[in-house]
């Protein structure tokens, strides 16, 4: 099947630069899609857009390019909660990576275990009202107990002005719970300001709470893009990133987000969103925390 992208998507970036930070031994990106390739694995019927092929080829050539050793492939919501095309990219990874599924109610206990098998380690939960159409609490509830017996845990990804409403729901998770792009913060709001307080105290007052520090390209209001060599992008970010850094160190994680989906503006040069983390991180201790160690207690826990 051939699909027409929507219009004004933006492509990955091609020949991105090699990073001046060089990434610890046995890093993570721990969160990353791939996009089909439409032809092989077409995109769900229900997406709310349609993007470029991006393929566990190109995205592990990436992985090789940036310095990095590990994937943590997350459903991309182009894709449903048909999982065909993530589950081919954890199989083809040499065990060099490890994937978050989206499921529905119906999936089967036999689904899930070859699931496991194939190196699903997460569901994601999606309240992104532009991404999904949402499933109803009852039913997470039930998926998240079930999936809790095979040790995985939830990822769930909402925009900040929506943590007071699911506040009682994400608490009451039975699971770790790992928050995409630290909730999405609105970085033009002070960063000791209540918005940004309220997701710091849901991450102090549950220990089982992870954020990935990721995307600055998405959050980032002020620029500049990661583009051009350019060596001081998407500064406004950095104080939210590094507070959950510091404060939270062994439960912080960080991925590239390629290919970046829905970006409007500009598409980054992933070799400069990998020098964005020593600004973020700014000790070889905490790099190699968020970079190494955290997700490997999280993904690969019989390794370490
Ligand atoms: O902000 C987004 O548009 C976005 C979308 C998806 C997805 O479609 O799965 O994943 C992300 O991590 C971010």
């Amino acid at each position: 099947m051939t699909f027409e992208k929507t219009s004004g998507w933006l492509d990955w970036y091609q020949g991105p630069s090699r990073p001046k930070f060089k990434v610890p031994a046995g890093a993570v990106d721990a969160h990353c899609h791939v996009f089909g390739p439409g032809e092989e694995f077409p995109f769900a019927p229900e997406r709310k857009y349609t993007p470029c092929d991006a393929s566990n080829e190109q995205l592990y050539a990436l992985r090789d390019h940036l310095g990095f050793t590990r994937n943590v492939v997350v459903q991309a919501t182009c894709h449903g909660a048909d999982n065909r095309a993530m589950i081919d990219a954890l199989v083809n990874s040499g065990g060099k990576a490890r994937g978050v599924a989206t499921v529905k109610r119906s999936v089967t206990d036999a689904e899930l275990q070859a699931m496991h098998d194939a190196g699903v380690r997460g569901v994601r939960f999606n309240f992104v009202k532009r991404l999904v159409d949402f499933t109803p609490k009852d039913e997470l509830v039930e998926i998240a107990e079930r999936i809790k017996q095979l040790g995985w845990h939830v990822v769930i990804y909402f925009e900040a002005v929506d943590l007071p409403e699911l506040w009682d729901f994400f608490t009451a998770l039975p699971t770790t719970v790992v928050v995409d792009h630290m909730g999405r913060p609105d970085v033009t709001k002070p960063v000791d300001g209540p918005e940004f307080e309220l997701f710091v105290r849901f991450m102090r007052e549950h220990g089982n709470v992870w954020s990935k520090v990721s995307c600055p390209e998405r959050l980032s209001v002020s620029g500049p893009p990661a583009l051009n060599g350019e060596r001081s992008a998407y500064r406004d970010v950095v104080p939210f990133a590094r507070r959950i850094v510091e404060t939270f160190p062994d439960r912080v994680l960080w991925g590239t987000d390629w290919p970046h989906p829905n970006l409007k503006d500009h598409m980054p040069d992933d070799g400069l969103l990998v020098d964005f983390i020593p600004h973020i991180a700014t000790t070889p201790e905490l790099q190699r925390k968020l970079l190494v160690d955290n997700p490997m207690r999280l993904y690969w826990p019989e390794e370490k």
